[in-house]
């Protein structure tokens, strides 16, 4: 018989084993779903055997023993490998294969190419003109040269509009003068930038005759191309140890005075020209496509890593044996707990979810691309926007959540870093402050809400986007009983409500005499708290879309489950918006309730062989407890033998330190 889970295998824990023999779908099918076609899916899998096949590319020893430089060191090497077989392992042409690959021999602690891929070469494509295309985008996808993104300063990072680092037109030689003005004013955060980039995408205040374009994007060479020694006038370096990402070089930089060429300021959109007439891009913000462009992948990215904690703790909780229920003879699995699947369940809905609608969010920016690139159409940037900052704000304080939840549930050995799970709590909630710090972007979604109730307020709702067109939707009592979209309904009443209350407020605040701003800041918490709100139901919406699409039956029965355990889950957290305006009974709480504990008991059987179908290799996982095989005990007992410190019996710390003291006390 053909196993329905193709992660049994001969030797595997009996636990994990039995748990995979009960799934009622295809891992592989699922695995499609996940990854949006067959054939990445089974090019993920084929790709991971490649790389398992060659020794190099495996990690020297476990990345948790090593220590900063030796992580660099590691990433580097890894790279150079990687080099060599790149053309061998995939189609170099194919993102989502690229992907696959550098997550699985890179790891998630960060390399020198991290933001060469992700934001100096999108930088370029997004704002490049065609002779700049001519110059540098070859070389830079050739990998001739190395670039990050430089934006951040030491003082400012959220208000662009406040960066100090200024770029002064000067049309006697046409060249921009790059300067830091002041300690603040140095580029700081940057990834790859300290140690590994001689090119940087520089975002500066564009200075001409005095006054201030405000911030613009430059390609800036920071190292000599033979000996990679930083150029006259450049000062940069590693800003040192972070929470996460250790094996990446975030770095600081500071200009004195340094001089580019007119053709650096990145022209395809703005451009300055030999007199210093500045011509105007046709959107202010089109200088920021690159940051859209992460926000966009970010919700799925997001789901991976939840998907990886979430992989590790399910697989742990069906060995984990602890504690009885009713036959009193045999302990049973901890996974058996209602209170462990309501710790887990959820967020294996949530990435699920989460993953569907990043697709939803990538393909939207790559048609924006499309779309400025071909006519300058900059239409869709405002929604697009709006949404995405919302997301990446929501997504990922759930993320961080969900694998917080992950590793108290593989208690003791949750808090090992053979779990690996703090390093992907760590690499994950980089993402509440990189990219926009998470209020600062929900503010931003804000924004854009309070536009869209105040057009319905004035008449104009048929200008609504289809995104907002609920917030004119007259209110209708809702029977929850009667499938997903009712669900929907009771979400979006409690979206619109509290938008429009928030506007509301913040209006009234005006009214009585508080600047626009001051108004907006008296409001900020309600604000957020709608701007959360619109996202969730977005992403709600996104699960709803793709389960219904998806044909594969038994692989639909078992997302329904999930997207129904979503559904009441979601609507609980946030049932107090509709109970306090009587909008929602307490009866229909109760039902809600009952909802989720059924769903939590429907998923049970198919647990382990959800979080297998996201098809992480061991040595992606990287994680001793969470390992395909389930050999836990043996694994984290091999693991902990491998410490540096179990070199020696006796450390020399001991000897020099430990031993004279005692020996002191005995006298
Ligand atoms: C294959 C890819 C895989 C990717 C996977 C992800 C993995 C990533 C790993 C990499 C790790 C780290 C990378 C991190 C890189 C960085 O962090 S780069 C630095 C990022 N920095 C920021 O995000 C700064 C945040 N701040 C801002 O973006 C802006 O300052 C902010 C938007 C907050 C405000 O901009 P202002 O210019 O000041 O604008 P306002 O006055 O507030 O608004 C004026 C109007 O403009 C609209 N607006 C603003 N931005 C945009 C935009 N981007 N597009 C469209 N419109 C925009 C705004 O809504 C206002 O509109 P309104 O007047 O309301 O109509
Ligand atoms: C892992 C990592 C990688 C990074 N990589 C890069 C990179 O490659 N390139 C790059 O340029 N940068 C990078 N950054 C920097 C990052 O983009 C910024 O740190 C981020 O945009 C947040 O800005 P900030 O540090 O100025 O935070 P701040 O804005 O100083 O935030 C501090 C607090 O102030 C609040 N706050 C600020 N403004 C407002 C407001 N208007 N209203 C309400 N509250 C507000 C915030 O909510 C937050 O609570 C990286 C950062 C990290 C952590």
């Amino acid at each position: 018989m053909a196993f329905l889970n193709k992660e049994i295998r001969d030797g595997d824990n009996q636990d994990l084993t039995e748990e995979r023999r009960t799934a009622t779908f295809d891992t592989d099918k699922m695995a499609e779903v996940i990854y949006g076609s067959e054939k990445l899916a089974r090019r993920r899998r084929e790709i991971s055997h490649a790389v398992s096949r060659i020794p190099e590319l495996a990690d020297s020893r476990p990345l948790p023993f090593l220590d900063r430089f030796e992580k660099v060191t590691e990433g580097t090497r890894k790279l150079s490998v990687l080099d060599r077989h790149l053309a061998e392992l995939i189609d170099v042409n194919d993102n989502g294969e690229a992907l696959h690959l550098y997550h699985e021999v890179m790891g998630m602690e960060g390399h020198p190419l991290a933001l060469h891929e992700v934001m100096f070469v999108p930088a370029l494509i997004g704002q490049a003109s065609d002779e700049q295309y001519e110059k540098w985008l070859g070389r830079a996808k050739r990998r001739e040269i190395i670039g990050c993104y430089a934006q951040t300063e030491l003082g400012h990072g959220s208000n662009l509009r406040k960066l100090e680092t200024t770029a002064t037109y000067t049309p006697s030689t046409q060249e921009f003068i790059l300067h830091t003005p002041t300690i603040t004013a140095l580029k700081w955060w940057p990834g790859a930038l300290g140690k590994s980039s001689n090119y940087a995408v520089v975002v500066a205040d564009l200075i001409i005759k005095d006054k201030s374009y405000g911030p613009h994007p430059f390609i800036v060479q920071l190292r000599d191309e033979k000996t990679h020694q930083p150029l006259p006038g450049i000062t940069v370096g590693d800003i040192g140890p972070k929470m996460a990402f250790n094996g990446g070089d975030n770095g600081y930089l500071g200009f004195d005075n340094f001089r580019i060429p007119r053709e650096n300021l990145l022209n395809r959109h703005s451009r300055v020209e030999a007199d210093g007439t500045y011509v105007r891009p046709p959107h202010a913000k089109i200088g920021h496509s690159a940051m859209i462009r992460v926000r966009s992948h970010m919700a799925t990215g997001q789901g991976w890593l939840l998907g990886h904690a979430l992989t590790i703790a399910i697989r742990y909780s069906a060995v984990r044996i602890q504690g009885f229920l009713e036959d009193k003879s045999h302990e049973v699995k901890v996974l058996d707990y209602q209170t462990q699947q309501h710790r887990l369940f959820p967020a294996i809905a949530r990435a699920y979810a989460f993953i569907f609608c990043g697709f939803e969010t990538i393909r939207l920016y790559d048609q924006l691309i499309l779309d400025m690139n071909s006519n300058g159409n900059t239409s869709g940037m405002a929604d697009l926007h709006a949404l995405t900052s919302g997301l990446k704000s929501v997504v990922t304080h759930f993320v961080g959540q969900g694998i917080e939840q992950a590793r108290m549930a593989c208690g003791g050995h949750g808090y090992s870093m053979a779990s690996y799970i703090s390093e992907i709590y760590g690499v994950a909630i980089g993402g509440c402050t990189y990219e926009g710090e998470n209020m600062v972007m929900l503010l931003q979604l804000a924004r854009y809400l309070v536009k869209s109730v105040e057009l319905v307020k004035s008449g104009k709702a048929n200008q609504l986007g289809p995104m907002v067109a609920y917030l004119a939707v007259a209110d209708h009592k809702v029977n929850l009983a009667t499938g997903p979209d009712s669900y929907v309904k009771m979400f979006q009443y409690i979206s619109k409500r509290q938008s429009w209350k928030a506007t509301e407020k913040f209006l009234k605040f005006m009214e009585n005499g508080d600047s626009r701003d001051v108004a907006w800041n008296k409001t900020a918490v309600e604000l957020t708290r709608a701007s959360r709100l619109h996202t969730r139901l977005y992403i709600m919406e996104t699960f709803i879309r793709r389960v219904e699409s998806v044909t594969d039956i038994p692989v639909k029965s078992a997302l329904t489950d999930l997207l129904n355990l979503h559904l009441n889950y979601e609507l609980l957290d946030v049932a107090s918006y509709a109970l306090e305006d009587g909008f929602m009974s307490s009866n229909q709480m109760d039902f809600i309730k009952n909802q989720l504990y059924s769903s939590l008991e429907k998923i049970r059987p198919n647990a382990v062989s959800l979080v297998d179908s996201f098809q992480f290799s061991d040595m992606q996982l990287r994680s001793v407890l969470g390992r395909r095989d389930g050999h836990v005990y043996q694994n984290l007992f091999d693991w902990a033998k491998s410490s540096p410190l179990n070199k020696t019996d006796v450390l020399p710390s001991v000897t020099q330190y430990l031993k004279p003291m005692m020996e002191k006390a005995k006298l």
